[in-house]
């Protein structure tokens, strides 16, 4: 895209989500004077300030400025942030993109006066680094350019994929809105077990970090199943068979599982608590 093409970008909330994306942005080549974000403190905001960004407290500047309007604010709070926004996104009509978990385009929709083109998408903080995961869904409204540019910004961050049906945001959230967390966890476990192995605090979390590292990379460039991919870790009689018994003992797929149904089922009642 060139850089006359790129649309005008208001982040209303510049909290974790909203900066994961700034930054994967703005480290990829966005110009910062695209891109507006907004918060309850404009001290809060002065590190986005300093790299260029137009930031302020007036939720309405930012969007009479956007092409794309982003709403990153909590989902408990989201009807409150929009209404008060709804004669200036009537007037200016940006294409709205939520990033809140749960919350339906009906209720967006409605929070901003009716009759916009929405996309909810599913992020997750790693586009802070350009390896974000989004998924992302369209109401009727949305046209085909609209879901280029909103597909076209994701993408600067990392992977972004469309879902046919909004209820399957709550299994995107599942999988990768809140997926960074178990992976950060389980370095959190792998970190503590190597230290009671013996290993320096240190040395077990480099170890731990360049192996995850290490197996993404991995299984994203292999042809190979990750399963297929673990049995040649795993040698006959060898040590790696003992920790995978043991973490099939354990019962981690069914422990994984009701992990993930938990969260989509938080999903679902924050869609259901929140609406009109
Ligand atoms: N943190 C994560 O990993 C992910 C978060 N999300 C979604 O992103 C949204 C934001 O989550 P976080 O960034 O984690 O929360 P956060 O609490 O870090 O950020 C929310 C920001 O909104 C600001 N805010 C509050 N009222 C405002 C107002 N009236 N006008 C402008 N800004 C206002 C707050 O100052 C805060 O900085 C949520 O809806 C969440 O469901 C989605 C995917 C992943
Ligand atoms: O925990 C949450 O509610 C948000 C949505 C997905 C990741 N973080």
């Amino acid at each position: 895209m060139t850089k006359s093409t790129q649309p005008t970008v208001a982040f209303i909330g510049a909290g974790n989500m909203a900066r994961a994306i700034i930054g994967g942005l703005l480290d990829n080549g966005y110009p910062a004077n695209l891109i507006w974000a907004t918060g309850t403190r404009a001290e809060k905001l002065a590190d986005l300030e300093a790299r260029g960004l137009n930031t302020g407290t007036n939720n309405d500047a930012a969007v009479l400025a956007a092409d794309i309007l982003i709403l990153a604010v909590k989902p408990q709070i989201m009807k409150q942030v929009c209404e008060p926004m709804r004669a200036t996104v009537q007037q200016r009509r940006p294409l709205i993109v939520s990033v809140a978990a749960g919350i339906g385009c009906d209720s967006l929709d409605q929070w901003l006066g009716g009759s916009h083109a929405v996309v909810r998408c599913m992020p997750n903080t790693p586009s802070q680094v350009q390896s974000g995961a989004s998924g992302l869904y369209g109401n009727e409204r949305v046209s085909d350019e609209q879901k280029a540019q909103a597909e076209s910004l994701m993408s600067h961050v990392g992977l972004a994929l469309w879902v046919e049906r909004e209820e399957l945001l709550h299994a995107v959230t599942a999988v990768s809105g809140s997926g960074p967390a178990y992976y950060f966890l389980f370095m959190e476990a792998m970190m503590a077990a190597g230290e009671k192995l013996g290993l320096g605090a240190d040395t077990a979390r480099r170890l731990t970090l360049q192996t995850a590292l290490g197996a993404a990379r991995m299984a994203s460039a292999s042809e190979l199943d990750p399963a297929e991919l673990r049995r040649n870790v795993t040698s006959p009689k060898g040590t790696t068979e003992q920790a995978i018994l043991s973490f099939q003992a354990a019962g981690l797929e069914k422990i994984v599982e009701e992990a993930m149904q938990a969260c989509a089922q938080r999903s679902r009642e924050l869609a259901e608590q929140l609406r009109d």
